[in-house]
């Protein structure tokens, strides 16, 4: 799809169809047994329930009028029974359906987080974290109700309708033939509404993910929305995208608000339509007042689960929005996957080659063209160069986090499209200019590497990068706990813990994307040394602004104009008076 914002509806790749619907049968079926065993509780339930008007047309008709007081109280407690099973039974069953949507929904919840692991950058490049956000959280719960209770509740409406059917017609045929009368008038509304229902509730999801969207991008980027004292304009923006889910939702929920209206009126005038036509147009003989009152009972209970399979038949229309989103997203294609029959990379020594690479974020328009060049392991390489000319993009590609337009990338004289993209990144060590610090203690953190290490082997890192000293400052040491993205850190901190954490995964080709960017000057001379450990006998990446950094590596790349413009040593680089030359020049005035 199209790079989408939060103010932007996504389109509906794959409409809902039946298929979606079999496939959310995978799901349900893996809890048939508990399912069956709701199925027959809620049965007997209501069919313990059912035999309440029976029990009361033979009191009114027979045991009154015989003034039978026994009797009586033996049809009494027999009713009080036939209340207290239905009762139990539904408790049961209750219970039993709660666990079971729960299980539903964490199947779904998990599938869904395994695919997302598995989806490319690009699948995250193109769509706000909200509105992936909701599709795992939000849209899952609001589907577990209708794929447990909703199915078992829609089998149970239709057998209780049968059931009662069944009752009705043996007391009487000609008043029943007048209840069941209602119908067609009933389905022919439901038709004329159905598409615009549903179009409705696609529109409040579209609405929910937007107003979701914002909501995580403005608590995402709330230090610069007041730095720059943006909250009365972002109320602004909050506001309309509120407003417009609450457009959308009211307009669905009228269309809910009609199904029920509709039967709760058809069902009165049916129910009068029995008054009227058993007492004045049929004999009394056939149709004692005993008669009339059961079949008034019945047409409300005949009319109920029509109206309750109309709300299932309004939940389920709802869920199909949401499901059509879950399904959406666990089809989206893993794009950059093992190839059928992908061979492990096997340990490598670290030669890297880029043979006429040609990439392009977006189609038509290329960042990197024709890039060839060759790197022998164990080599320190530089990427320096002006801002967005494509160094991280030329790091992110031997990682292959995307896939190439053209050209191949080769370690150890193997195309990494061809080897298993587990066996190709565990052999990498990449550190991204954002150091992310997941929750959890900071012993955890560095354990991110490799997580089987000891906690010498933790200790015994941290200290090679430095980090050991700040670490052992905290109250908690290497058992401190930290937030999401380390906010209790300083960038720094979080860039020793990110050196630790790659030291410990022990990789053969490094990559440091602007890696030492917030160290202080001090903290990086020390660092070095521990660098210098790291980057023995290693391939290694180093993308940095600061010149000063780079100075000592075996080479120095100078990224410009979608390929290499420049490459040598420091040295070569400063005596050819090129671009490197330029660049370091105005660094070292500035400094
Ligand atoms: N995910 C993306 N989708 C589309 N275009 C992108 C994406 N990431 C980067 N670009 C574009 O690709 C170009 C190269 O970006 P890249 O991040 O590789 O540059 P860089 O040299 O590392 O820049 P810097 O020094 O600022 O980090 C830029 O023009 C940028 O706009």
């Amino acid at each position: 799809m199209a790079r989408n914002k939060f103010d932007i509806d996504e389109n509906l790749e794959s409409p809902f169809d039946i298929r979606h619907f079999r496939r959310a049968m995978v799901y349900i079926k893996q809890q048939q047994k508990p399912m069956i065993i709701a199925l027959v509780l809620s049965t007997l339930s209501a069919a313990a329930a059912l035999s309440a008007p029976l029990i009361l047309q033979h009191v009114v008709d027979v045991t009154i009028p015989e003034k039978a007081v026994l009797s009586l109280l033996g049809w009494s407690a027999l009713m009080l029974v036939t209340i207290v099973v239905s009762v139990i039974f539904a408790t049961i069953r209750s219970r039993i359906m709660t666990r079971v949507g729960q299980d539903i929904i964490s199947e779904i919840r998990m599938d869904l987080f395994k695919h997302l692991q598995e989806l490319p950058f690009k699948y995250y490049d193109d769509r706000p974290q909200g509105k992936i956000l909701i599709r795992v959280v939000n849209y899952v719960n609001a589907v577990s109700d209708v794929l447990s209770n909703g199915i078992i509740n829609f089998i149970l409406e239709i057998v209780n309708l049968i059931f009662i059917a069944a009752f009705m017609f043996a007391v009487n045929v000609r008043l029943s033939l007048i209840i069941l009368a209602g119908l067609p008038v009933f389905l022919g509304i439901m038709l004329i509404i159905k598409t615009r229902q549903r179009r409705a509730w696609q529109a409040v999801s579209n609405k929910s993910s937007n107003l979701n969207a914002y909501m995580q991008e403005s608590i995402s980027g709330i230090g610069v929305t007041q730095i720059f004292s943006r909250e009365q304009r972002n109320e602004g923006i909050f506001t309309g995208l509120a407003a417009n889910f609450r457009k959308e939702w009211i307009t669905a929920v009228r269309y809910n608000a009609l199904i029920p209206f509709t039967v709760d009126n058809l069902a009165t005038i049916v129910t009068s339509l029995i008054f009227l036509v058993g007492l004045l147009a049929l004999d009394p003989k056939d149709v004692t007042f005993g008669v009339i009152l059961a079949m008034s009972s019945y047409a409300a209970r005949f009319w109920q689960p029509i109206l309750n399979l109309s709300n299932l038949y309004n939940n389920f229309i709802n869920a199909v929005s949401y499901l059509e989103r879950i399904f959406e997203t666990l089809d989206e294609p893993v794009t950059v996957s093992d190839i059928p029959g992908a061979k492990e990379l096997p340990p490598v020594q670290g030669d890297v080659t880029f043979d006429n690479v040609t990439f392009a974020y977006d189609p038509g328009h290329n960042i990197l063209e024709d890039l060839s060049f060759e790197i022998k392991a164990g080599e320190s390489i530089a990427l320096v160069g002006p801002t967005g000319a494509g160094k991280t993009t030329v790091v992110n590609l031997i990682s292959r986090f995307y896939n190439l337009t053209g050209g191949r990338i080769l370690i150890d004289g193997q195309d990494i499209s061809q080897v298993t993209l587990k066996s190709l990144r565990s052999q990498m060590g990449i550190m991204l200019q954002d150091s992310f610090i997941f929750s959890g203690t900071i012993l955890d953190n560095i354990r991110y590497g490799r997580l089987d290490a000891t906690k010498e082997e933790i200790i015994a890192a941290a200290k090679t990068v430095c980090a050991d000293e700040f670490i052992r400052e905290f109250e908690q040491g290497y058992m401190t706990e930290v937030n999401e993205r380390g906010s209790k850190l300083s960038q720094g901190q979080r860039q020793l813990l990110s050196f630790a954490r790659t030291l410990l995964a022990d990789p053969r080709i490094l990559i440091l994307d602007e890696a030492t960017s917030s160290i202080d000057a001090k903290t990086e001379r020390l660092l070095q040394q521990g660098l210098n450990e790291l980057l023995k006998g290693r391939t290694s990446f180093i993308i940095a602004h600061r010149l000063s950094t780079v100075k000592n590596c075996d080479r120095i790349m100078y990224v410009s104009d979608k390929g290499i413009a420049e490459c040598g040593t420091h040295d070569e680089l400063i005596a050819r008076r090129g671009f490197y030359y330029r660049l370091y020049t105005a660094q070292k005035m500035e400094a």
